[in-house]
């Protein structure tokens, strides 16, 4: 039987790969919903092509004018849209691939409604982790993860017990500006940060790559994921993206995942879990054409963004919210040449240093937090 779909951040990077995975796979998928921001060409494009029964985009006129246009679909808008295709009935499966912490609470609802969840989405994981994890066990929702790192750290971990693991290891590429010194990072532009090494991705993760808050962001990722202290996550630099991360186990055998860097692999393992497909187009990893993989530890004075994530998960409560908010902020404001490259950690520093923690905050004052620090970080710059 055909697995039914819904897609938040369709226009996106990720979205548009799960959408070639959908297509490719007519017998296996149906995309029965989606949502957008603002790219309303490629909505239209979506739409005729998937003929969906909910759409969600970002603006009420948007929705309005694509509601004249396809009759048969039901176009909705906003954060109230969101919801409503997250938790859409006739889906079997929510890919949620929207950037940021706006995914928080489609994602609640999407449990809530039972549907499991293939998550991409780390900002939500970040901001409210604590509470995600506890509605999905509560309701017995299966949590997927599409991250590259977690999903090798998913499938590193099949079948073992987890009581044996001593360590996970997330590699990390380094980012455009890996072979930079801080100095030198006072220098750079836009152009240059959005220039990843070995992924194309949405330009706010291909900036947080690049001042490695994006490994930060993930290291709380599989905090919650994999239910382990962060004593037991450590990080790797691998330039060449070859190995996903790795488990280590308390015998001292290391499991890792490798793959040639194509998100296509682990999205579609969310999507096929706890089988597996062939991958149309796909790279064969031909480990004797690449000849040696290379791996430095983790500096944490020049990636400090890392070091300021770690301090983050391990206070805990609020204070992962705060980073989330002033980061996402902090980047676009970069995007958007209003404040320098190193300015984005030292802003996130501030807002986290001014922030009085809630050891176990609720989701009101998790939203409230998060949307106080955007205010504070626009008013700051
Ligand atoms: N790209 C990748 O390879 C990877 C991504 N991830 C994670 O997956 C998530 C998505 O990343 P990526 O695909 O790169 O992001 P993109 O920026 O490419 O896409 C984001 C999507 O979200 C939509 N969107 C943005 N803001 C809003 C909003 N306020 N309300 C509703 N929709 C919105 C965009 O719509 P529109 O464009 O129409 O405005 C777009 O569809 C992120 O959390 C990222 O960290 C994780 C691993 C790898
Ligand atoms: C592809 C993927 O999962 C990204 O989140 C990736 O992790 C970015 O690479 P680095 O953050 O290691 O540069
Ligand atoms: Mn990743």
């Amino acid at each position: 039987m055909k697995k039914k779909i819904s897609l938040l951040g369709a226009t996106g990077s990720i979205g548009t790969q799960t959408l070639d995975i959908v297509q490719s796979n007519p017998e296996h998928f149906q995309l029965v919903s989606f949502s957008a921001g603002k790219n309303i060409e490629k909505v239209r494009e979506i739409t005729l092509k998937f003929q969906p029964s909910l759409v969600s985009v970002m603006r009420k006129e948007d929705a309005e004018t694509l509601a004249t246009d396809f009759p048969s679909t039901r176009f909705v808008y906003g954060k109230e849209g969101l919801i409503l295709v997250a938790a859409h009935s006739g889906a079997d499966m929510l890919v949620n691939a929207v950037i940021g912490s706006v995914g928080l609470e489609p994602t609640l609802h999407a449990i809530r409604e039972g549907i499991t969840i293939a998550i991409s989405n780390k900002e939500t994981l970040v901001a409210a982790g604590d509470i995600v994890i506890a509605e999905a066990q509560k309701r017995n929702v299966a949590l997927l993860p599409v991250d590259s790192e977690h999903s090798a750290l998913f499938q590193a971990l099949n079948g073992e017990n987890p009581k044996r693991v001593t360590r996970l290891i997330l590699t990390a590429s380094g980012g455009s500006f890996r072979d930079l010194s801080r100095d030198q990072l006072k220098q750079v532009t836009v152009e240059q940060a959005l220039a990843h090494p070995n992924w194309s991705m949405g330009n706010k993760l291909t900036i947080d790559s690049a001042t490695m808050m994006n490994k930060g962001l993930e290291v709380i990722e599989a905090h919650h994921l994999f239910n382990l202290p962060y004593d037991q996550i450590d990080c790797l630099l691998h330039k060449e993206s070859i190995i996903h991360s790795m488990v280590e186990f308390e015998d001292t055998s290391v499991i890792a995942q490798l793959g040639s860097p194509d998100m296509r692999v682990p999205i579609q393992y969310a999507m096929t879990y706890p089988d597996r497909m062939p991958m149309q187009n796909a790279k064969p990893l031909r480990l004797e054409e690449i000849g040696a993989l290379h791996f430095e530890r983790m500096d944490f004075e020049r990636f400090k963004a890392l070091a300021l994530a770690y301090e983050a998960g391990r206070t805990g409560g609020s204070m992962p919210t705060v980073m989330n908010a002033a980061n996402e902020i902090a980047v676009q404001l970069f995007m958007m040449n209003k404040i320098p490259f190193l300015q984005i950690e030292e802003i996130v520093e501030q807002m986290m240093n001014e922030h009085v923690t809630i050891s176990h905050p609720s989701l009101d004052e998790i939203l409230e937090i998060d949307s106080n620090t955007r205010k504070l970080v626009h008013a700051l710059v």
